[in-house]
């Protein structure tokens, strides 16, 4: 019997394993991933590497059709590029962690890159599990699952520190949450719950038992399609 395509929506603040569990699933079940927050990453790389003021929402505004950024979506080795670059290593620099949050709070910026991601998610052939702050609210409110992940910011931070060894665990307690707010304020679609997802709090579970329940979500509505 053919599987049925299922488009899945990850959601979460910063650190909860969208990513990891995202691309584990999707890797199992032979789905295509989507990372939404490279994404926005990618188009702030772009406005930094150009001179663009990121206090100036005009300016941002103002050159965000520019960049063509090309998201590959296979869960084993995801791509970027920007302008055909490949940005997978320095859209996770520092410098960029800390000004994305300004440049994605930009309308103009948020309607080009969820044209992309719906775009993207439409023409995926098996189905697809896209991961970011609103994808379940905003970019595909008609997802066949939504998920919002949440852990405490000690957990979260602690998970941090052991990818960016010998860090202070208070300063990036307070580099997380200072993110989520400024990502969860925002006027334009910002971090957000569906109030259809089912949420999973991974504070005291293995990645390895977050990635089994969401599989077991994903197969329940399958079967069920
Ligand atoms: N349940 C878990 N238990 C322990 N470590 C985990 C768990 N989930 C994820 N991690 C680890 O936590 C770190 C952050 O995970 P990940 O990058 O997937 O989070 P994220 O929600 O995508 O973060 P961001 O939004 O900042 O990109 C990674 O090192 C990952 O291996
Ligand atoms: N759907 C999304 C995904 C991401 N962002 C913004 C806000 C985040 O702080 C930033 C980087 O995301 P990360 O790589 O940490 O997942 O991108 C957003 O506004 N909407």
């Amino acid at each position: 019997m053919e599987r049925a395509t299922v488009i899945v929506a990850i959601d979460g603040p910063s650190g909860t394993g969208k990513s990891s569990t995202s691309k584990a699933v999707a890797a199992q079940l032979g789905l295509s991933y989507l990372d939404t927050g490279a994404q926005y990453r990618a188009i702030t790389w772009w406005m930094v590497n150009n001179g663009i003021d990121i206090e100036d929402p005009s300016a941002i505004a103002a050159v965000a059709g520019k960049p063509e950024i090309v998201s590959g979506t296979d869960p084993s080795a995801p791509t970027i590029t920007v302008d055909g670059t490949d940005v997978a290593g320095p859209i996770r620099t520092q410098e960029v962690t800390s000004k994305v949050s300004a440049v994605s709070a930009v309308p103009e910026v948020r309607a080009r890159i969820t044209e992309l991601q719906r775009s993207i998610a439409s023409g995926s052939e098996n189905g697809i599990v896209v991961e970011g702050r609103d994808i379940g609210t905003t970019v595909l409110p008609d997802a066949d699952l939504k998920i919002f992940l949440t852990a405490s910011p000690e957990a979260r931070a602690a998970r941090r520190n052991n990818e960016l060894k010998g860090a202070d665990v208070h300063a990036t307690r307070e580099a997380l949450l200072k993110r989520d707010a400024a990502d969860s304020s925002r006027k334009a679609s910002p971090l957000a719950k569906a109030d259809d997802a089912v949420e999973v709090d991974t504070s005291d579970l293995t990645l390895q038992q977050v990635i089994e329940c969401v599989v077991t979500l994903i197969e329940e509505k399958r079967a069920a399609k």
